[in-house]
């Protein structure tokens, strides 16, 4: 009780506006106890107030005083002089001044803050409204200061890379090009143009990229300068690269490669038939350099990273004079495996996805649907299935394939179907819509193993569900199997296929 009594208030009191002038003698009010001299005794946890009003002559007069106990925000009315602060909503008018404190008799008089302490609520607003400006503009700053330092570290790197990649390149054998003579165009890509070349006696081919493919050439430079794949049996043999001026004072880039003097697998096989061994031992070339680019590797304290092509067609695939066959052409190529990992989300995911040439492109790529979750093994499988067309189209030029019988022409995958130049769309809906596939020819109908084998063998690589394809390490231990076949043209083959590399299970989800 006696606490509660210390906290009872005593406060100036007045009333004008109901025509109550200090009270002689004590009277009973509503907050309070009124008494004699002009106070009132105002009950517990009560503050004082005041209202004055000011006349249009300027002078000031005391409209009210007293208790004041509609107190919201425990801040208010907290101060030993009466500050004249917030306006009470009742008398919204620029003529009051209304004050509340929380001292003895402190209503008396009021006090007229400063203006900037007349609203602290505003200035709180203010405040963060300031704040928030602030940090807004200094964030746009950052980031504006950002984006020039990425871009001018792309370009460095662009142009960085370039160069790198050339150094590299010519680590290993410092060639001088200056006797370098261009003899003849031998082929046009879309990224640049082959040319049969001589440097100091030696037959080379020349491949020639204009600026605007400079990406291409950088690309195709920085695979064949990764450890180990330089040497490849079975992948193209780089010797050097270089960047020279045009007549007109244009870039150029060129790469100096190996002379395979029977051209692309297109090519060859457009003009001869091939016996059983040897379409294997082509298809088995390809297939072995295609899964050593997919093999990550650790020799030493050399570190190759899985790479997928991208690109694999009958074009980009070269032919030896011994008929052995290398892969060609990593101007799409992509690590997967090391510092620059593909990745979803990647700056360039429309870029990971959708390359290629659309004759070869698995339904996967052509429905758009290419698992960028799992990067590595999705892009290995597409790999894989332009390498199971590649089968097709060497196949149908397999004599022995075809006994009584001439092989029929040379056909690019589709081409009976699309006809030379398909496009996107019409792909989309044969192959990825219809799931369509390339036609065995009449003469594989023969219930023979060694063309069931090979039959399976080009389905498990192009089949629809990527996942369940061949990895390129099992299609090459297939081709080598099928290699040793060779009975078939005897008709002695009667062991059943029993392959030592099945085709992946996929779990039914
Ligand atoms: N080292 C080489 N030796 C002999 N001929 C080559 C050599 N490299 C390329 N060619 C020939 O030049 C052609 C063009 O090759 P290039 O790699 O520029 O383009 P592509 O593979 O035909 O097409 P794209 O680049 O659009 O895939 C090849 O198809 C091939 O016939």
């Amino acid at each position: 009780a006696s606490c509660l009594q210390s906290e009872d208030r005593e406060c100036a009191f007045t009333d004008h506006l109901q025509g109550a002038e200090p009270h002689s003698g004590t009277t009973n009010e509503l907050r309070g106890v009124v008494r004699e001299n002009g106070t009132i005794r105002c009950s517990h946890g009560s503050r004082c107030y005041g209202l004055w009003e000011k006349r249009p002559d300027g002078e000031m007069h005391l409209v009210k005083q007293g208790c004041w106990t509609h107190i919201g925000d425990q801040q208010e009315c907290h101060g030993e002089r009466c500050l004249v602060t917030a306006t009470p909503s009742q008398i919204q008018n620029g003529s009051y001044r209304f004050c509340c404190c929380s001292r003895d008799l402190c209503n008396a008089n009021f006090t007229e803050a400063p203006p900037t302490a007349d609203t602290p609520a505003l200035r709180r607003e203010e405040t963060a409204l300031v704040a928030l400006a602030t940090i807004a503009i200094a964030a746009i700053i950052i980031m504006a200061l950002f984006l020039g330092y990425r871009m001018m570290k792309g370009k460095q790197k662009h142009s960085l890379s370039a160069l790198d990649v050339m150094e590299a390149a010519n680590t290993e054998s410092a060639v001088d090009l200056d006797n370098l003579k261009l003899l003849e165009l031998i082929g046009r890509g879309r990224y640049g143009a082959v040319f049969r070349g001589c440097l100091n006696e030696r037959c080379v081919a020349v491949k020639l990229f204009s600026s605007a493919n400079r990406q291409n050439f950088t690309n195709e430079c920085s695979i064949y300068c990764l450890p180990l794949l330089r040497h490849h049996d079975n992948i193209s043999r780089f010797l050097t690269a270089d960047e020279r001026s045009t007549a007109d004072g244009q870039p150029e880039f060129l790469i100096l490669m190996e002379y395979y003097p029977h051209g692309c697998l297109s090519r060859y096989l457009s003009v001869h038939t091939v016996d059983w061994l040897t379409c294997c031992r082509m298809t088995h070339g390809v297939t072995r350099g295609l899964a050593f680019l997919h093999t990550e590797l650790y020799r030493g304290d050399q570190y190759k990273p899985a790479v997928a092509h991208r690109d694999v067609t009958s074009r980009n695939v070269l032919v030896r004079a011994d008929l052995s066959c290398v892969l060609a052409d990593f101007g799409l190529s992509m690590r997967l495996t090391g510092n620059r990992p593909c990745r979803s989300g990647d700056d360039d995911t429309v870029a990971i996805s959708e390359v290629g040439t659309v004759r070869y492109m698995a339904p996967e790529v052509l429905g758009g649907a290419l698992n960028l979750r799992d990067c590595e093994s999705a892009l290995k499988q597409v790999d894989v299935y332009a390498l199971g067309l590649l089968y097709w189209e060497s196949f149908r030029r397999c004599s022995d394939l075809f006994p009584g019988e001439a092989a029929p022409e040379y056909q690019l995958a589709f081409q009976a179907e699309l006809g030379n130049h398909p496009s996107f769309e019409e792909m989309q809906i044969l192959v990825a819509r219809e799931k369509h596939r390339p036609r065995f020819p009449e003469a594989w109908k023969k219930n023979n193993l060694a063309l069931r084998s090979l039959k399976e063998t080009m389905e498990d690589c192009w089949d629809q569900d990527a996942e369940a394809r061949l990895t390129a390490q099992c299609a090459e231990e297939r081709l080598s199997e099928l290699t040793l076949w060779d009975r078939l043209k005897a008709g002695s083959l009667s062991v059943p296929p029993l392959w030592t590399c099945p085709r992946p299970q996929v779990s039914q989800h």
